[in-house]
């Protein structure tokens, strides 16, 4: 089971979608960090996807939540830190698998191609899958570990 606290961030695409799965959190007993944006006025998904990504680098938060309208933004601009492991779901299943071969920690969701439920689904099976260790935790390990620059 991970962490009461998971943080969320996005852009303006992903604004609506940001706060509605924020309230959903809560009413599972979550409590979150959002760090941004606060409105759907248009803006750069980097300038609230960094100040997560190394919060949760940091040690900060061990879940995130990110949403834009593709998911691709927020997510190439989270995995450039070592230890993010940001998996963009479109599909329950897939959310599911990223916890338990990949240990994700952040979910990103394409606001423009998912409905709000799917995206509500989605972080459902985010939240309630295990990472399985195994042979996932040694390529998980590798991840990081392979990085020489
Ligand atoms: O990074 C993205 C595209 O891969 C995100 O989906 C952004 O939300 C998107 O680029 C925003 O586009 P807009 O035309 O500025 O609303």
């Amino acid at each position: 089971m991970l962490s009461s606290t998971i943080a969320l961030a996005g852009d303006h695409a992903g604004f609506d979608y940001k706060e509605a799965l924020k309230a959903v959190l809560i009413e599972k007993g979550y409590s979150v960090k959002d760090f941004g944006p606060n409105a759907s006025d248009s803006v750069d998904y980097p300038d609230y996807i960094h100040p997560m990504a190394q919060a949760m680098e940091e040690g900060d938060f061990k879940l995130g939540i990110i949403v834009c309208g593709s998911g691709n933004g927020v997510a190439i601009t989270a995995n450039k830190y070592p230890h993010i492991r940001a998996a963009l779901c479109w599909l329950p299943e897939l959310a599911s698998l990223a916890r338990q071969h990949n240990d994700a920690n952040v979910l990103a969701l394409p606001a423009r191609f998912i409905e709000l439920e799917a995206a509500k689904n989605i972080l459902d099976s985010f939240l309630s899958a295990d990472f399985e260790g195994g042979r996932h935790a040694r390529r998980v390990a590798k991840i990081a570990d392979g990085l020489n620059f």
